[in-house]
C-alpha cells in the first residue's frame, strides 16, 4: 500500500467496536433524553486502506442495504470523511444484535459505533461531539430527521440531555443506579411511520405538564431522587398517539408500575417497552409480567434485563 510514513492512520489494523442499544426519549423528553444500555449490543470490524470507497458487508440475517448512502453506517461515514483530507477508504462488517425498527436504537447504534470505530483508525482527530453530528446523517437516513437522543447516550454513555441540536448541545446527567426491563414484542415499527402519525401541535396545558415532567426527570437523576424520577415518568403529548401500535402496551405498563417498577414507556419509537426499577429483584419479576403479557397475546417477544451503559461505544479489539 502507498502510505504517507508519519501517517497517524492505522493502515493494516482491524478495530471492533462494541455498539450499545439505547432508549430514546425515556418517557417525557421526546428527541432530547436518551440512555445507553448494556445489552443487547451490536458490533462493528472496521479496518483503513487507501483505497478510497465504504465497503459494508453484514454478518447478521437483517438483509440491510450494503450501499453506502443507504445503510446508516455508511451514511455517518460519508459525513465524517468530508473532513478528512487523506485519501482512504474503510472495510467493515456489521453484526446486528440489535434487531431493526426495535426501538431501542439500532440504526444509531451503527451510525455512532462506525463513526466511533473510523475515528480511533484515524488516529482520534475528532470530538465526540464532531461524532454525534456525523453519526446523525445515519439518523436521517433511518427517519428523515436528524436526531441525537439515541445517538449521543450511544457515543457518550449513560444518561444525555439533548439541549439543541443545530448548535449540538450536549448535558451528560448523572443518575443513581437504576436497573432496566426491556420487552422487544416481535412486530416492527419503524421510525419514519412513528414520528408521521404525530400531531404537529400541542396544547399549552399538555406542554406545562410535560416541561413540568422533563424538569422533574433530570432534577430526579441528578438528586438521585427515585421517588421524584418515577412521578415524572409521564408523558402526556406522544405516548397516547404510538401506543395505539403497540399492543399489549396498556397492561405492561400497569402490571409493571404495581410490581415495583419507578415507571417506564414506550422506548424510543416503539414497539419495545422499557422499565426502570431501583431494585434486581424487581426487574426480574417485570421480566415475567411481560412475557406473560405477550405470551397470552400469542406474539413472541424478546426480554432484556440489564442496567445502565456508562461507557457507551467501546474499543474491544485493536489488531
Ligand atoms: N446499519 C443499519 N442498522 C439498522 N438499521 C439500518 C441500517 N442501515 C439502514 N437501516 C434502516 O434504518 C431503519 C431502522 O431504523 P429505525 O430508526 O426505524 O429503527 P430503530 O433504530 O430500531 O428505532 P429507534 O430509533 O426508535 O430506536 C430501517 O429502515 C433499516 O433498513
Ligand atoms: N426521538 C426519536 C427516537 C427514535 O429514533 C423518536 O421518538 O422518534
Amino acid at each position: 500500500m502507498n502510505q504517507p510514513e508519519q501517517s497517524s492512520i492505522l493502515y493494516g489494523r482491524k478495530i471492533t467496536v462494541e455498539c450499545p442499544a439505547t432508549v430514546a426519549n425515556l418517557v417525557c423528553g421526546f428527541d432530547i433524553l436518551g440512555m445507553a444500555l448494556k445489552d443487547p449490543q451490536d458490533l462493528i470490524e472496521m479496518s483503513v486502506s487507501d483505497q478510497p470507497g465504504i465497503r459494508i458487508s453484514h454478518a447478521d440475517g437483517y438483509d440491510l442495504p450494503t450501499d453506502p448512502a443507504q445503510n446508516v453506517a455508511g451514511a455517518a461515514l460519508l459525513d465524517l470523511m468530508q473532513g478528512v483530507e487523506e485519501s482512504v477508504g474503510f472495510d467493515l462488517t456489521i453484526t446486528k444484535l440489535i434487531k431493526p425498527g426495535s426501538g431501542l436504537g439500532s440504526s444509531a447504534a451503527s451510525s455512532a459505533g462506525a463513526v466511533v470505530a473510523a475515528n480511533q483508525l484515524l488516529g482520534n482527530r475528532f470530538s465526540q461531539k464532531d461524532l454525534v453530528r456525523f453519526a446523525m446523517a445515519g439518523e436521517k437516513v433511518a427517519s428523515g430527521v436528524k436526531h441525537a437522543d439515541n445517538i449521543a447516550p450511544c457515543i457518550m454513555g449513560g444518561i444525555t440531555l439533548i439541549r439543541s441540536i443545530f448548535p449540538l448541545d450536549i448535558i451528560q446527567l448523572s443518575a443513581p443506579p437504576m436497573y432496566v426491563t426491556v420487552v422487544h414484542p416481535q412486530i416492527e415499527v419503524r421510525t419514519s411511520d412513528a414520528r408521521q402519525i404525530l400531531r404537529k401541535e400541542v396544547l399549552l396545558k399538555d406542554a406545562i405538564r410535560q416541561w413540568g415532567n422533563i424538569a422533574g426527570l433530570v432534577a430526579g437523576f441528578l438528586q438521585k431522587d427515585y421517588d421524584l424520577i418515577g412521578r415524572s415518568l409521564e408523558d402526556v403529548i406522544i405516548e397516547p398517539v404510538r401506543s395505539i401500535l403497540i399492543p399489549g402496551f396498556d397492561e405492561v405498563k400497569k402490571a409493571s408500575r404495581e410490581a415495583g417498577a419507578l415507571g417506564g414507556g414506550i422506548s424510543g419509537s416503539g414497539p419495545s417497552i422499557f422499565m426502570l426499577s431501583r431494585e434486581a429483584a424487581t426487574a426480574q419479576n417485570i421480566s415475567v409480567i411481560m412475557k406473560d403479557v405477550y405470551d397470552s397475546l400469542g406474539i413472541d417477544s424478546k426480554i432484556y434485563v440489564t442496567t445502565l451503559n456508562n461507557e457507551g461505544a467501546t474499543i474491544r479489539n485493536l489488531t
